[in-house]
């Protein structure tokens, strides 16, 4: 008989169950608490029961779990000090989408070697994940493989579905079966719409195909999340942080019945992939802010310990602490930023008050 099937499947390798890896890195009492408080004080934020702002804050991608653990231990200072302004979650994406090809992050190839070894970076992410929460820093992730939540959802505080696959129905029933609150990043193109028909979608129950955390191929029936959110990240049509796009953007969740609370990424198309750039964008939020916005209820940053971004050589040591991804802000300008967006809050606070 003609063989019709895997004729373009070149190799087919069993990994860890989720039960095997959640067994190995089981979650502690302390992660618990760290990712139920974090997702508490976002869903709050998000209720407008809580004045602060969400901020999502850390490197484009994670590529060197040690350089992770340091920035966290930065972040994790800050994070008290402005406690009282400032939500602060670290962002630690395991995933990338690529436009074409290139390193899809720690998960897919943690040896950044394309030795790809999985299993290896299912575990290094969820073992990275456990020691943040164990230290108290929550976490945020993009979930862009629909199976690895199984992995590692225990421990996300929040999650993001990313520009090109906000349109996919696969990460919309995701998202509506996610714990934590989920953000949908507008189009690349600057589509915002495609971001609000997202939060729609993904707030409605689903029913669709997935995996156990035993393995087992189950139908998942999701009770929608009340929790999802636009992310706007700018798109080829030009940036969106500005006063009029939020008004834009509100009246479209107004008229889709949806609450109008947006969070901001100051990279990507933002920024124009200039990461110094991001300290622009956050001074434009944070003078929307300090006028009294209340829509603008979160921010993204990329940052890492040391400014901009490295291509890896084959065989040579990367720099370290800085992105092998997208440019990111180095520490010193983070603080700024953040210091600078706690005291926008403070005096919207003030302004409220008086
Ligand atoms: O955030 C990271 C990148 O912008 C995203 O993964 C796309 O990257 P690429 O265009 O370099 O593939
Ligand atoms: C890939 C990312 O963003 P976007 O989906 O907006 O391109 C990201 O935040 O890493």
């Amino acid at each position: 008989m003609q063989r019709t099937d895997n004729l373009r499947i070149a190799s087919i390798t069993e990994v860890s169950t989720p039960d095997v890896v959640r067994n190995e890195i089981p979650l502690t009492d302390a992660a618990a608490d760290t990712v139920d408080q974090a997702r508490n004080a976002i869903a709050k934020v998000l209720n407008g029961q809580d004045d602060r702002l969400v901020a999502i804050v850390g490197p484009c991608s994670i590529h060197d779990t040690a350089a992770a653990k340091e920035y966290a231990s930065k972040l994790a200072r800050l994070r008290e000090e402005l406690a009282d302004d400032i939500v602060i979650v670290m962002r630690v994406y395991f995933e990338k989408p690529r436009t074409t090809v290139g390193w899809k992050g720690l998960i897919n190839d943690p040896d950044l070697d394309d030795s790809f070894q999985i299993d290896k970076g299912l575990r290094s992410a969820r073992k990275l994940l456990l020691e943040l929460n164990d230290s108290g820093m929550p976490a945020g992730v993009e979930y862009l493989d629909i199976l690895t939540p199984q992995y590692i959802s225990d421990l996300v505080s929040w999650g993001a579905i990313g520009a090109r696959t906000t349109e996919s129905q696969l990460h919309r029933e995701m998202g509506s079966g996610l714990s934590c609150a989920v953000g949908f990043k507008n189009g690349t193109e600057g589509n915002i719409k495609v971001a609000v028909d997202a939060i729609q979608s993904a707030r409605n129950p689903h029913r669709f195909l997935s995996l156990t955390t035993a393995g087992a191929i189950s139908i998942f029936e999701t009770t929608g999340n009340d929790q999802t959110h636009v992310i706007l990240r700018g798109g080829s049509s030009g940036p969106n942080y500005e006063a009029e796009h939020i008004d834009a953007t509100a009246a479209m969740l107004e008229k889709a019945g949806l609450p109008s609370k947006i969070m901001v990424d100051c990279s990507h198309a933002n920024s124009q992939k200039k990461h110094e750039r991001q300290l622009l964008v956050a001074e434009d939020l944070g003078n929307q802010i300090a006028g009294g916005d209340n829509r603008i209820f979160g921010v993204m940053v990329e940052s890492h310990l040391v400014a901009g971004r490295q291509d890896v050589e084959p065989g040579a040591t990367p720099t370290y602490g800085q992105s092998i991804t997208d440019a990111c802000l180095g520490w010193d300008d983070t603080d700024v930023l953040l210091r600078k967006l706690a005291e926008t809050v403070r005096t919207r606070r003030q302004k409220k008050a008086a």
